[in-house]
């Protein structure tokens, strides 16, 4: 029978892992070790067996929790481990990723996103939900795995150590087990940091993977992932194609160009579809890359680092690897606020390798790397630590309200005391700490809304100002994975005249305001939705996400008794009040040169060509954010009376310490 061929064929696939031969002695150490670290070859079968090895052999008697630096990889790993269990997703195996969660309280394994673990501990500070803890990919070193495993080391003092004999409570109660995994990780960094742990070497990776360098550097990675790709796709055997690009503009030019060449091939060469994966990309289109092309069809993937780590895309053989990928670094200014820059860099060591490791999951591999072998090797080991060049101020808020404070932290690196001073300023603004550096109810409210602190404030003060149906809809758009009005240069021209029945005097936040509600007053029917989204050059993802943000965003306001309802109706001063209570010190002044200079900072600002407000000179504004590029421009801005920066108290010097 078809399923028990199935069946037989995962237990197979199970038991010829490399790391299955190591079984008994990964679930000797972890029984014995509070803190293991796991290394193995990418593809070795770490992220999907050691889980299921520690209920199988009842070493776990409670809850695991995986945790992924990227939601693709929960989601989909969570499909893999339950169909390996034979058990529909988020039952025995579950997952948990921003605004969206498959788990039940039957579930014993469950992949979730870092970011969703530290949320967790605002309600479990000691996660004495899970029994173990499983930190994946933890060589990324994203801010959140930082902060997660300067908790876990907390954490495990009170559980199994030193804390909980003091409490009177008998250590062993429910103490927590930690494991660690990488392929590339510096496993003596790791081990230091908590406290000499042992780490466990898994030998051997499942197919061999062959590696080709370019004899000399490359300088335009587009043509050259291009040529590559048709030379693969006319000279080599079946098998999927996985191209790594740095961002969604790489992928988007390239996803055309592919798709003119293939429109030239010669009659009887095979088909070509191609798909994208990037992180602004929703998850159902993100879901697509996972199915199989149809027979006599290549598959060819454009992604950027979202596919480097813990994921298997069925199919795929070769591996083209530009060596390229989008950092974002936090420009601190001189005084105040910085500004976020994306800029292009080469990848390092790390990332290299776990690219390559995509080929070969399911046989043998062929990874190109669009580089010199020369230039590999003189790349870093792995990237600096993302805790050491982002903004802080969420991170500082959720540790507060898990009673943790940054300064007493034991960080595997710590933030420089620059980011940390402008976090606890802002959140001093907000009014979520108070002078002592207390959190105080307010803060304790914003950091129950899964949104950076500044949205949250947004969100709250819209109580008092009695327009949070509106907010609502604006702090989606504001988290909604897509843009919704997307840049295509050959519509330009079009849409801005379609679009402008939309705009607003004040800017952008409340011409996408009036955007969806045009969309909401569209009714209900897909097919019209989609058809009104093409005519009027909006992005029926984008709105579509954001309306089920919206949703999950109304659903958290009635359980803490907000009235999501109250509307300004066509008042729109409320509205830029409630947004300048949480981006004031996101706000600017104009120049007599027409530029703006930070009200709180030093910056000379532009606004952003793609902005309602670019060819206007508003006194003053407020922006979501700031991108840097050669210039340093303003993205989502609004222009307010110049009074509401001008009537505010700022703390501005450092909070007092008791
Ligand atoms: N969705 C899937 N479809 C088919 N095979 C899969 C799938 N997920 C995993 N596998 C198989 O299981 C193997 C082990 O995957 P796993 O993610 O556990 O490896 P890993 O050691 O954690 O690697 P990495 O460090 O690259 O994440 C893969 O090489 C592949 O053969």
């Amino acid at each position: 029978m078809a399923i028990s061929n199935k069946t037989t064929g995962i237990r197979q696939q199970r038991e010829q892992l490399p790391i299955a031969q190591g079984k008994d002695a990964i679930v000797r150490e972890i029984s014995t070790n509070d803190v293991t670290i796991v290394l193995g070859e990418t593809g070795s079968g770490k992220t999907t067996q050691i889980p299921q090895y520690l209920i199988e052999s009842n070493v776990i008697n409670g809850r695991i929790a995986v945790t992924q630096p990227r939601r693709v990889a929960a989601t989909s790993l969570a499909a893999r481990v339950s169909q390996e269990q034979g058990k529909p997703l988020g039952s025995l195996v579950g997952y948990s990723v921003r605004f969206d969660e498959k788990s039940s309280h039957a579930t014993r394994i469950k992949y979730l996103t870092d970011g969703m673990l530290l949320r967790e501990m605002m309600s479990d500070p000691l996660l004495e939900r899970y029994s173990a803890v499983i930190v994946d990919e933890a060589h990324e070193r994203t801010l959140r795995t930082d902060l997660v495993l300067a908790s876990l080391k907390t954490i495990l003092k009170t559980r199994n150590g030193d804390i909980a004999k003091k409490a009177g409570k008998q250590v062993g109660e429910n103490p927590l087990k930690v494991v660690v995994m990488s392929a590339t990780l510096d496993a003596e960094k790791f081990s230091l940091f908590f406290d000499n742990a042992k780490t466990l070497y898994v030998k051997g990776r499942q197919h061999p993977v062959t590696i080709y360098y370019t004899t000399t550097g490359q300088t335009d990675y587009l043509d050259a992932a291009l040529r590559t790709f048709f030379q693969i796709h006319l000279d080599q055997p079946p098998g999927d194609v996985l191209i790594f690009l740095p961002g969604q503009e790489d992928i988007e030019n390239l996803n055309s160009s592919i798709r003119t060449h293939a429109a030239r091939l010669p009659i009887g060469s095979p088909d070509i579809v191609v798909r994208t994966l990037y992180a602004s990309l929703p998850n159902e289109y993100q879901s697509k890359v996972f199915t199989p092309a149809p027979q006599g069809v290549r598959k060819c993937i454009l992604a950027t680092n979202i596919a480097e780590t813990s994921i298997t895309i069925p199919g795929v053989k070769y591996v083209i690897d530009t060596g390229k990928h989008k950092e974002k670094r936090h420009i601190s200014a001189a005084k105040g606020r910085g500004a976020d820059a994306l800029l292009t860099v080469d990848i390092t060591k790390s990332s290299a390798v776990q690219r390559a490791g995509r080929a070969g999951r399911e046989g043998r591999g062929f990874c190109y790397r669009l580089y010199t072998e020369e230039s590999f090797n003189k790349m870093p080991l792995s990237s600096e630590p993302e805790i050491l060049r982002t903004d802080l101020t969420t991170a500082l808020l959720q540790l507060k309200c898990v009673g943790q404070d940054m300064e007493d932290i034991d960080f595997m690196d710590r933030p420089d005391d620059v980011a940390f001073h402008s976090s606890l300023q802002t959140l001093l603004f907000l009014g979520a700490l108070d002078r002592h550096r207390g959190l105080t109810e307010l803060g304790r409210q914003m950091a129950a809304f899964p949104l950076d602190s500044e949205y949250s404030a947004i969100m709250l003060a819209s109580i008092s100002f009695r327009c949070t149906s509106e907010i609502l809809a604006i702090l989606s758009l504001m988290s909604a994975s897509s843009p919704l009005f997307p840049d295509s240069s050959t519509e330009r021209e079009a849409a801005s005249e379609v679009r402008a029945k939309f705009g607003h005097a004040s800017g952008d936040h409340i011409t996408w305001l009036n955007v969806m509600r045009a969309y909401d007053e569209y009714g209900t029917h897909s097919a019209d939705r989609r058809a009104w989204c093409r005519a009027n050059f909006v992005s029926e993802r984008a709105l579509r996400d954001a309306s089920d943000i919206r949703r999950q965003l109304q659903d958290m306001c009635e359980k803490v008794g907000i009235d999501w309802q109250v509307s300004a109706g066509q008042d729109v001063a409320p509205i830029l009040q409630s947004l300048a209570k949480g981006l004031l010190l996101r706000s600017a002044l104009l120049r007599p040169d027409g530029t703006y200079k930070q009200s709180f900072g030093s910056l000379e600002i532009r606004i952003h060509p793609g902005s309602a407000l670019a060819d206007r000179r508003s006194p003053a504004i407020v922006y979501n954010e700031l991108v840097t590029t050669t210039r340093t421009y303003a993205r989502g801005v609004s222009a307010i009376p110049k009074a509401y920066i001008a009537s505010l108290s700022i703390p501005i010097d450092a909070p007092q310490t008791t």
